[in-house]
């Protein structure tokens, strides 16, 4: 028997597999093939989920482990900032050490333990970067040569203006008002663009965003490889700068920046030294199940109810009396 973990940053789930507890680890096809499975609502457990979280041993010196990330649709994703607070906390916990560096596919990225965000609400920080804007990066066609800050671009929205940072997965953000936030034009867009398009042929993260105040904001994102989700880590990261970007006197670097979202609320930093950025995370890492699961079930792309045995932690409860105590910005309802 193996353990998996299901997980969450904001409500944004993840399956976390540890394959070094395993006897021989899943190949890429396997990985590909669990992720659909475990993930999909109809043919997983537990509601399905975002992602699947992959912990490898790191092959890099300064590194205690390696995160990939498998999308629900089975494609790979350079990074996730909500699945990289869960990780965080579970390589924490395995190695007893609350700071330590994390291989990603991009960047080994600093991540450290917070003050709990409130009883049973473990919080991490976690460092997003490298940051680009240069339309090779994305890589985004048919909308100039230059990078795309604060633009209008009609064929996306009328009306609405755009600006495209890579972290390095790729985002496209808008600063919306309460109409726009609460239309059809996220989903249709989102839907548009990750699909075959002429701007994104990779897909690409879209985030609507409202400005709530001076370093305030509440961020809607319907994620590449997934759809909607309650929050997107990367995502309100990316948002967070290009609020500082387009809105200097309304967001400021190296203060914190709080970021709602309908699965609860993160805290951002901006950062930027000789022409580079970088932005700090910092949220709930929360545990929700553990999984006892013949490995041969995760070779086989068969997780089933009657083939695991599940253990759920007391830690939701928890998160959603935080979120409870949480003002309220939104209307906009959790998926479950
Ligand atoms: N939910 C994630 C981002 C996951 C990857 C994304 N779907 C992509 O394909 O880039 C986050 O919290 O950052």
């Amino acid at each position: 028997m193996v353990q998996l973990r299901k997980v969450h940053g904001s409500e944004n789930h993840f399956f976390l597999l540890d394959q070094t507890t395993l006897e021989s680890p899943l190949t890429d096809p396997e990985l590909v093939a669990l992720a659909q499975q475990i993930t999909n609502p109809e043919t997983g457990i537990l509601d399905g989920a975002d992602g699947l979280l992959v912990v490898n041993t790191s092959t890099h010196e300064n590194a205690l482990g390696q995160m990939r990330v498998i999308n629900a649709d089975g494609s790979e994703a350079s990074m996730c900032g909500n699945g990289l607070r869960t990780v965080a906390r579970y390589l924490a916990e395995k190695n007893h050490t609350n700071q330590f560096k994390i291989e990603t596919m991009t960047a080994d990225l600093q991540v450290s333990r917070q003050s709990d965000l409130a009883a049973q609400v473990p919080a991490f920080s976690v460092e997003i970067s490298p940051v680009r804007f240069q339309p090779a990066d994305f890589p985004f066609t048919n909308l100039g040569s230059e990078p795309l800050i604060d633009q209008p671009v009609p064929a996306f929205v009328s009306g609405l203006n755009f600006t495209a940072i890579a972290v390095p997965n790729p985002h496209l953000i808008s600063f919306v008002d309460e109409d726009v936030m609460n239309g059809d034009d996220l989903g249709e867009l989102g839907a548009r663009l990750n699909g075959k398009n002429d701007y994104f042929p990779d897909g690409v993260n879209v985030s609507f965003a409202q400005i709530l105040g001076k370093n305030q904001l509440f961020v809607r994102t319907y994620e590449r490889g997934v759809g909607f989700t309650n929050a997107c880590g990367t995502g309100m990261s990316a948002t967070s700068l290009a609020f500082a970007l387009t809105h200097p006197k309304l967001a400021e670097f190296e203060h914190t920046i709080t970021v709602y979202n309908p699965g609860g609320m993160v805290k951002t930093r901006l950062h930027k030294a000789e022409n580079r950025y970088w932005i700090d995370l910092i949220g709930n890492a929360t545990e929700t199940h553990l999984i006892d699961v013949d490995e041969s079930a995760l070779h086989q792309a068969n997780v089933m109810l009657d083939n695991t045995s599940i253990e759920t932690t007391t830690e939701e409860m928890a998160y959603q009396k935080f979120v409870a105590d949480l003002p309220k910005v939104s209307a906009i309802a959790v998926k479950k």
